[in-house]
Formats: C-alpha cells, structure tokens, sequence
C-alpha cells in the first residue's frame, strides 16, 4: 500500500473517467523525456536520484558541524533566499513545532534556527540582531549563485556582529557556507577565510536543493535526524517511478491537475490543517511557481491555512471566481491531541464535543470543507501524510518534485530554469549603480522621470 495516501475521489463532477486513461500517454512521453534526459533542461534532474547518491562523507560533516553549533551556539543564523531558504524554513518549522525557538534550551534538542536574507527589510534585521542579542551563535550562508543581493547584504551585517564578538579568527570557524563547488563570490570568500564549506551540486536547482546541504544542515542543527529524511525520500523515489498513472500517485496527481488546467482551473492552493505546515506551502509555491510559471502559462501557486483562512478567504473559495483547485496535504496523526476538556455547565453549547480530541474536530473540519467544496464547485484533492515524522517528510518532498517535473513536461514547458527571476534583477541592479548595469540605468531612470512627470 501507499506510504502518503492520494485521495482523488472527490473529482468525479470534474474529471471524465476517460480522461485520465486519454492523457497516459503524454504522461509516459513526459515519464521518458525526465528519465532518460531527452525533455528540456535535462542538466538540472540530479535531485531525481539524490536520495540515494548523495555524497556520503559531505553528510557526515554536517552531521559533524551540527555537532558543533550545538555544542558552541545558541542560535544559528541562516542567511538564504527562494530555494536557499524556503526548504529548511519549511522542515525545521514541520519537524519542531510553531514555537521551537521559544522553548526552553533544556527541552530544546538542538540550537534555536532564525533566518534572515530573505526580504531586504531594515526592521527585520534590526529586530533579528536584538533577538540574538549577546547569544552565542553561528551563521550558515547559503546561496548557489553566491551572488543574490539579499543574502549577500544579510551576511555583511550578521558577518559584523559575529567578528566584533568573537574576532576574525573565531568567527571564520562559526560561519559555514553552503554553496557551489567552484563558482561564485561566496565560494571565493569562504576560500579566503577558510570557512567550512558544504556543496549545493550542480545538477539540483535552487526549488530542489533540500535534501542537499542547503536543507540538511540547518535541520540537523534542530537536532532532527536527517538520515530518516533521506531514508523517506529515498523509498519515495522508488515509489514513484512507474509511468503508468493508476500505479503512482505523483504522476496522477501531475496529470489530473494538467486536465483541470486545460478545462480554466488555472489557481492551485495548497493547504493544510497545522500551522506548522504554512511554511511547507511557502516551500511548495517556489517549487510550482517557479517550474512551471513561463511561457506565459501555468498553474498560479497559491495556499490557504485551516481552519484559519475559511474564516477569511472560505467565501471565496465556496462561491468565488470557478479557476480553484485545492490540494490538501492533510497529517493524519500530529504529534500532538488534546483532549476537549468537560465542564458541568454547557454555557458554551461544547458539550456535544466533551468526548472528543481537538484533532477529531479538526478532522471532521477538513471532511466537511472537502465537501462543501466540492459541492460549490472547486476540485479537491488530498495527499494523507500519516505523521510528522522525518521519514514521512523526505517522502512528501520528493511526491511534489517528481509531480511537478512530470507536470512541467506536460506542459510543454522546461520545468527546471527560471529566467523571467532575471528581470527585476536586472533593473534593481541598474538602479542602484551596479558597475556593467550603465546602460540600463540609464534607460530607466529616463523611465522613471517620464513616470514622475506624468
Ligand atoms: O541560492 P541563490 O543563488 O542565492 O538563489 C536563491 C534563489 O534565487 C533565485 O535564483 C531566484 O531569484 C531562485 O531560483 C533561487 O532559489
């Protein structure tokens, strides 16, 4: 049986039964095309076989450095952005709970992760630096291009208060730079210092990078077991592997949200039940987005959090514009249940609910959106992930990179670059006088005076 539970039956109103066998064999077109490297961008498919070729002794190191952070650190300050943040954020926030950092370092299992390089926000960084105070800590740089501007000025700062706290000798030893094997700035600069280093490999693009040491040493610092992580991605990978869609649920899940696609379903949210999966959502934008967004067409990402946001987006969602698809990723046994607790009185009416877990309630809560939902005309979907578990994450990680690869190519699209990211790149570089940007600075300031004019 199915390790994660894909569960379509709620498709009927939407998908015709011939549809799925009608589609099979664009799907075993795309199978090959990802497989055998024939499909476009075939130089970035090293997450397929990650899981199980993966550099063993790099793994031990970060296992090692871990070690040492937890040992030497309070906090570990991880610089990153889109693939170089979105992935450990993601896992560290499924793996511990909403309020890790917060608890107290005795019940702690590893050092308090904050994260920081991801917006360009002044106040952000501001409020960070105080978080950490006079805090032992370390930093963890990441960045594949070594180059990105937010990451870039972060590390400046968090670079700054490490060396007027510990000196440059020992702060080299507390920064560990996850990046490209030759190339980049940051790879130049950790040379020079002598930081540790960790390699984000050349076949794995950013979106695909956490089961590299962009996602592991961060999750490692957390004290969760990494090893589990790759086990579950590793047996996923074997799962996922037969091109026929009544035999593998990421493929057919690839292929039904490629016919509701063609029939006008062109919004896709992603949502969950836990709080602490609203970063999973984040990680899973990027991913989609970001492979399939171009050509002027895809699927648009989105995500709603429940119960929450049916007190807030609910109205839309059941009578809105009729473009939704809602895929649910529903953890089936959270760590956690709390009993509701029993009082004499029923002043608040509960008491129907006095015998219940508030799990059951949530429970009860999605089965009763799912068909309200339905009813109202938006396909649902559900992925079951039965606990929150290291092994169950690295397999729902891999679930959505191999659907979303085989999605790409149904598509007609490269699901493995991102070029349109380079566009406002580009102009910001320009605009702040970036040397070999002259050019376009001047085009555009002349635009922005026209626009200041008007
Ligand atoms: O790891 P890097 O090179 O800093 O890039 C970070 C992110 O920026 C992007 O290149 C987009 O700007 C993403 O694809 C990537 O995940």
């Amino acid at each position: 049986m199915a390790y994660l539970k894909f569960d379509d039956s709620k498709l009927g109103k939407f998908v015709h039964p011939d549809e799925l066998p009608e589609i099979q064999a664009m799907v075993t077109a795309a199978d090959k095309e990802l497989r055998d490297g024939t499909g476009a961008g075939s130089d970035f498919r090293d997450w397929l076989n990650l899981p199980e070729n993966y550099d063993k002794d790099e793994f031990k190191r970060i296992q090692k450095a871990a070690d040492k952070i937890k040992s030497d650190s309070k906090v570990l300050v991880v610089i990153g952005i889109g693939g170089s943040y979105l992935g450990a954020k993601m896992a560290v926030d499924f793996l511990n709970g909403t309020f890790y950092n917060s608890e107290p370092d005795d019940k702690r299992r590893g050092v308090k992760v904050v994260f920081a390089g991801n917006s360009l926000s002044a106040p952000y960084i501001h409020d960070l630096l105080n978080y950490i105070g006079d805090d032992d800590f370390s930093i963890n740089i990441i960045s594949k291009s070594g180059t990105t501007t937010e990451p870039a000025i972060a590390f400046r700062i968090f670079k700054e208060k490490l060396i007027k706290k510990y000196g440059e000798e020992e702060a080299n030893k507390r920064i560990y730079a996850t990046t490209d094997a030759h190339r980049g700035a940051l790879k130049q600069e950790a040379d020079a210092n002598g930081y540790e280093t960790f390699v984000i490999p050349d076949g794995v693009g950013g979106r695909y990078s956490v089961l590299t040491p962009v996602g592991l040493l961060p999750i490692a610092a957390t004290g969760a077991d990494i090893s589990q992580l790759m086990k579950g991605a590793l047996d996923s990978s074997k799962e996922y592997t037969n091109p026929d869609v009544n035999k593998n649920d990421a493929y057919r899940y690839a292929a039904l949200r490629n016919i509701l696609y063609r029939k006008g379903y062109t919004t896709e949210l992603l949502e969950n039940y836990e709080p602490n999966m609203r970063m999973f959502s984040e990680w899973w934008k990027q991913l989609m987005g970001e492979s399939e967004g171009k050509d002027q067409k895809g699927i648009y990402p989105s995500s709603a959090n429940f119960t929450t946001d049916l007190h807030s987006l609910g109205q839309y969602i059941q009578e809105g514009l009729r473009d939704l698809i809602e895929t649910v990723v529903k953890l089936d046994k959270p760590d956690y249940d709390i009993d509701i607790p029993k009082e004499e009185s029923n002043l608040d009416g509960l008491k129907y609910l006095q015998n219940d877990t508030v799990n059951e309630v949530n429970t009860k809560a999605y089965e009763g959106v799912v068909l309200a939902h339905t009813d109202g005309g938006v396909p649902v979907m559900t992925v079951h992930i039965p606990d929150q578990s290291e092994y169950s994450l690295g397999y729902l990680i891999y679930f959505f990179e191999v659907a979303v690869a085989i999605s790409g190519y149904l598509n007609g699209i490269n699901p493995f670059n991102q070029p349109g990211v380079e566009a406002y790149k580009n102009n910001m570089y320009a605009l702040l006088g970036k040397p070999g940007y002259e050019e376009l600075t001047k085009k555009l300031d002349e635009e922005l005076k026209d626009e200041n004019n008007n």
